[in-house]
């Protein structure tokens, strides 16, 4: 595959998708209609050449369909259908915060800024005293859905282990804007830090949106907050970098973005072109993708690694063994969990 500075200049890997991908892997229904034209070999059967010497009019829509397709975590899932998986996430993530809430002392609703939506919560280890750890989640759902109200999946075995939880609330669309999420997503950061400014360190994580808001944090211009946030590492799990695929599928509807939108908030394109960091950037940044992930989302954790090792900075690629878009993240409901471990580790061990 071309590296990513390649693949800035020709056609953009999205539009030129890959057969393999669609056919060697688990196939959604919408997929096992495309004709003939996308064998394995290449070959072109006769069926699609006669269909590609006819005007007919299906080759863009079906073209769309595959790209929506990719870009649809749930049609993923192997092990239950897409409206279910969606269901469970839902379920595990409104259990988790409700024992979260129950069990854990915190602070709900704490402001970051003057906007309504400007909220975080805060979960606390037991026996907290002294500088503690923070670990900010910023959650996913295509930045349409889900909520800090509903998504606290790692509350109970992070703090179990004496790190202090932050869930970060931001206006979804139709509500907020990309430009807009992602100004409060540093305001948010800039608060934990102000708030609590001998922090053990700050780890941003974010899922699926959510890893790209953390990720466009890499971009961000601290003094304009007028505080440094003490970043100690990112774990960006099952992420998108690059937005302009979305641009062209029916997941931009309630979002709005225009080409130059997606660009300016596409981490990917933003750090192809930034300037390298100085060899000791602190912190580590684990790209984190799960097996069952779409190859699209493969292909994008994958040059978001290439290009953040391309830049200097200090990061590592994590392919994580039989879990889906979903379970990637629900999973940190479990202590055990291998996402959970790497966590901890990277918290403790402080690389
Ligand atoms: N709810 C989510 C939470 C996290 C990440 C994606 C979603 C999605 O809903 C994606 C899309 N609507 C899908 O059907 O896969």
């Amino acid at each position: 595959m071309a590296g990513p500075r390649e693949c800035g200049k020709g056609e953009a890997p999205w539009k030129k998708m890959s057969k393999e991908s669609f056919l060697v892997t688990s196939v959604p229904s919408i997929v096992l209609c495309l004709p003939a034209v996308r064998t394995l070999s290449g070959k072109i059967s006769s069926t699609s050449l006669s269909a590609a010497a006819a005007p007919a009019p299906w080759p863009p829509v079906i073209l769309a369909a595959e790209l929506e397709t990719q870009y649809l975590p749930s049609r993923w899932v192997l092990r239950l259908g897409a409206e279910e998986a969606l269901r469970t996430y839902s379920q595990m993530g409104d259990d988790a915060t409700k024992t979260a809430r129950a069990t854990t002392r915190s602070l709900l609703d704490v402001p970051y800024g003057d906007g309504e939506g400007d909220k975080l919560d805060i979960y606390f280890p037991k026996d907290a005293s002294g500088a503690l750890p923070f670990f900010t989640f910023i959650h996913g759902g295509y930045w349409q859905s889900g909520s800090k109200d509903t998504l606290a999946f790692m509350v109970d075995p992070l703090t179990a282990q004496g790190v202090a939880v932050v869930i970060l609330a931001y206006d979804i669309a139709p509500k907020g804007t990309l430009d807009h999420m992602v100004d409060q997503v540093t305001r948010g950061i800039a608060s934990v830090q102000r708030r609590y400014p001998c922090n053990e360190g700050i780890y941003l994580c974010g899922h699926s949106a959510g890893a790209h808001l953390a990720a466009m944090m890499l971009l961000a211009n601290w003094t304009e907050h007028g505080v440094t946030p003490n970043l100690r590492g990112f774990f960006l799990v099952s992420g998108l970098y690059d937005l302009e695929p979305i641009v062209h599928t029916p997941l931009n509807a309630p979002l709005l973005m225009t080409p130059e939108d997606a660009q300016r908030n596409s981490p990917q394109r933003r750090l192809e072109v930034a300037p390298k960091q100085p060899v000791d950037a602190a912190y580590p940044i684990l790209v984190i993708v799960g097996q069952h992930d779409a190859p699209e989302f493969h292909r994008q954790s994958r040059e978001f690694y290439q290009t953040l090792l391309q830049g200097g900075w200090k990061a590592s690629f994590e392919e994580l063994h039989d879990v889906d878009h979903f379970e990637i993240i629900w999973k940190l409901t479990q202590k055990d969990y291998v996402l959970t471990q790497i966590i901890l580790k990277t918290i403790f061990q402080k690389y």
